[in-house]
């Protein structure tokens, strides 16, 4: 099948040709699929993020069945940056998520980042688009916050909902990972355990803004997170788009320069002497960067 028939298969309902646009867009084939695409197509973003266990799927799942109650078409883009694999990546969450798994309305789907730096902002904003052309209403962005994606995740999703379950450590840890200056909502999992309204305090001192309770495995707190989530985004304002387009620019402009040929060699030359840093920059822009200049 040509990319072409991909999509008109995937638009017309086809799960596997779906599967299939998310797969290449990992791939070197990506730009030939976003230019099948066509127009970019508005969609929701909303990013779970959250240490392991706080129960970001449980979230994740309960998010989807309100969502659907309303009738929107839902995707779950599940992120693992630590996983090499692709597809079969993270099948805790898709058991997790087992609830969803025979509604045609929903779309579960592991990414893989290939543990680069710059793999979220490079894998999401693809697979966003890829999702928003066959027709989806929202995409629920789950990642595991454990270093740089969760500061990515900020830039495509909105709102960034950070997850934490009570206990200390979890809110020191968020705090030190820089976790919680990427949240536009905090949630306090597992409220049905002790310490709950302790960890709540602790980050409304540390924060300042108000944060949500949960208990994800009994829907309590769910009304009320859905209620955040939609107030956040009818707050959204053109400003606010245009930072995040910013940011996600930044994220994919990095990646590609990590990842260029004449790295090494440039800063090989800076160590030894041979070159200056400002000089090694205007080479590594190359022509580009000087007209820009
Ligand atoms: N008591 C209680 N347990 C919960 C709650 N939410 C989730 N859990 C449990 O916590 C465990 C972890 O939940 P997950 O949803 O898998 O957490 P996660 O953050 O996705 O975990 P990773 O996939 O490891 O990153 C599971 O056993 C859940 O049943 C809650 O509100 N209260």
């Amino acid at each position: 099948m040509t990319v072409g028939e991909l999509v008109a298969a995937a638009c017309g309902g086809s799960l596997r040709a779906a599967g299939r646009l998310l797969t290449l867009i990992e791939g070197p084939r990506r730009d030939e699929v976003l230019a099948a695409l066509g127009p970019a197509r508005g969609v929701r973003v909303v990013g779970v993020t959250g240490p392991p266990g706080a129960g970001k799927s449980t979230t994740v799942g309960a998010l989807v069945g309100a969502y659907r109650a309303r009738g929107l078409r839902v995707a779950v883009l599940a992120v693992d940056p630590s996983s090499p694999y692709s597809g079969g990546a993270l099948l805790g969450d898709r058991i997790r998520m087992a609830a969803h798994a025979t509604d045609p309305g929903v779309l579960i789907r592991s990414l893989a980042t290939r543990g680069h730096l710059g793999g979220l902002a490079a894998a999401v904003p693809a697979a966003v688009r890829v999702l928003a052309a066959l027709g989806h209403d929202l995409v629920l962005v789950e990642t595991v916050g454990v270093g740089q994606s969760e500061i990515e995740i900020a830039a495509v999703a909105d709102p960034a909902v950070v997850l934490l379950a009570p206990g200390a450590g979890d809110a020191v840890q968020a705090a030190k990972a820089g976790l919680l200056e990427v949240a536009d909502l905090i949630v306090v999992n597992k409220a049905d355990r002790d310490g709950a309204a302790q960890t709540v305090r602790d980050l409304r001192a540390e924060t300042g803004a108000p944060v949500l309770t949960l208990v994800a495995t009994a829907g309590e707190g769910l009304p009320e997170l859905v209620e955040a989530i939609d107030g956040h985004e009818r707050a959204d304002t053109p400003e606010r788009r245009a930072e995040r387009a910013g940011a996600q620019i930044l994220a994919l402009a990095q990646t590609r320069l990590r990842a260029h040929p004449d790295l090494a060699g440039l800063a090989a030359g800076v160590a030894a002497g041979r070159l200056d840093p400002y000089a090694a920059v205007e080479r590594l822009f190359g022509e580009s960067g000087r007209e820009a200049e």
